[in-house]
């Protein structure tokens, strides 16, 4: 007798303020998330980014109530489309799997073998893809996938991205809509989409279609809306000290706010979940520097969550992927889909391959002369030079 099953893929997030620091060390563990050149150092770094960093993402949890909503939200989410699939006749069991918290993605995987499943959709719920996000549980699942032979028996089928979804695309269309007529003036309102970034390096040298699904996926709500309102679009969230995609929501704002408009409606676009970036970072961070900027009326457009509309785009995507050609990992994974790191081929020259060389030598020099510095013998020692 045939199951079948969906996956919901999403990050997860941190239940209790202690779970912060550990949540930050998973997150940054991972090589999807920060791409390193010498896999040794991920640990070493993940630890020590996340002490750095959880004295501040926990003051911004403590803002939303010392807690992510994601799993909640996510397990509604997960809930409405099993009602929404059982109504139309298709008796299908919806699982959670996260990322980087509880439950995490093996947790679902055990309960799907329990239950023996034997078709299962995979549906991540973030609409445009990254490497960072659905690459990043796509290249788990594989592994996941390979190592149990348990797993082998059921048929599965990916959705890698759903950007151009025409009822996703409807629904939030249809929110803003409502937004932007809640404004006292319609005609003087300013939409500004803002979408979690990714850095410039993920687009430029490893081939990430994220910024280009963003960009497409804001086209095609702007059409759906056939509203004569101007907009912006820009990348917010960015961590540390390297180039991410631009324009910085902080910096476009205050730019908006300088052309002379007053009333900002915010979409949160590559998000359908409420969390910390919209809760806190948007309406209490962004909605500051607005204000203080001159603009008299923040609204953000309320995140999908489990708006009807949208829980039946997603039914429809499952049904539809049921029926389709299945997709499996070898045609999404990551390794097959973009770059990650230069080709590890020997040539002379000013090669990709020369200057990886180069920063590895340059590491282990630096590593010897902090060993020599800090310990008082290394290599300079062994080679008695010291
Ligand atoms: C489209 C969605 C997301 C992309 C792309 C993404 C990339 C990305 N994120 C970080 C670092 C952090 N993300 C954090 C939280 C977080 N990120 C997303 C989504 C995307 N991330 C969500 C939904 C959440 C919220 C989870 C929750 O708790 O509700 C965090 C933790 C919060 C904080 O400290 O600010 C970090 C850190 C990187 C580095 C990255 C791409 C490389
Ligand atoms: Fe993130």
């Amino acid at each position: 007798m045939s199951r079948a099953g969906i996956l919901l893929l999403n990050l997860g997030g941190p239940e209790r303020l202690r779970d912060v620091r550990p949540f930050l060390y998973n997150l940054f563990s991972d090589p999807e998330i920060i791409r390193l050149r010498f896999p040794v150092l991920q640990a070493p770094l993940a630890w020590l980014i996340s002490v750095l960093r959880s004295s501040k993402s926990e003051k911004n949890y403590q803002k939303i109530g010392g807690f992510s909503p994601l799993r909640e939200i996510t397990e509604s989410q997960a809930f409405a489309l099993q009602q929404a699939l059982c109504s139309a006749g298709y008796p299908i069991k919806t699982y959670v799997g996260m990322r980087y918290w509880h439950p995490f993605t093996e947790e679902a995987i055990e309960q799907i073998k329990r239950d023996r499943i034997t078709d299962l959709v995979i549906l991540p719920l973030y609409p445009q893809f990254s490497i960072s996000t659905s690459g990043s549980s796509f290249r788990q699942l594989e592994k996941i996938w390979m190592a149990d032979p348990g797993l082998q028996t059921i048929n599965y089928t990916i959705i890698p991205s759903w950007h151009d979804c025409k009822d996703y695309i409807r629904a939030i269309a249809d929110l803003i809509d409502g937004c932007i007529d809640q404004q006292p003036d319609a005609h003087q309102a300013h939409l500004f989409f803002s979408a979690h970034g990714v850095p410039v390096s993920y687009v430029e040298e490893a081939g990430d279609p994220y910024q280009d699904e963003v960009e497409k996926c804001v086209g095609l709500i702007m059409k759906a809306l056939n509203r004569d309102i101007p907009y912006t679009l820009a990348y917010q969230s960015r961590v540390g000290p390297i180039e991410w995609l631009k324009p910085y929501t902080d910096e476009a704002i205050v730019e908006v706010a300088q052309q002379g408009y007053k009333e900002l409606v915010v979409v949160p676009i590559s998000f359908v979940s409420d969390h910390i970036e919209t809760l806190e970072e948007i309406d209490i961070e962004y909605r500051e520097i607005a204000i203080n900027a001159g603009i008299e009326t923040f609204i953000r457009v309320p995140a999908l969550n489990t708006n009807p509309d949208f829980i039946q785009a997603l039914a429809k995507l499952v049904i539809q992927a049921l029926s389709e050609r299945p997709v499996l990992f070898s045609d999404v994974c990551p390794e097959n889909a973009v770059k990650l790191y230069p080709q590890e081929q020997w040539a002379w020259g000013i090669t990709p391959s020369a200057e990886v060389w180069n920063g590895r030598l340059a590491m282990f020099g630096m590593l010897g002369v902090l060993l020599e510095y800090f310990v008082g013998s290394g290599p300079l020692h062994l080679l008695g030079l010291m």
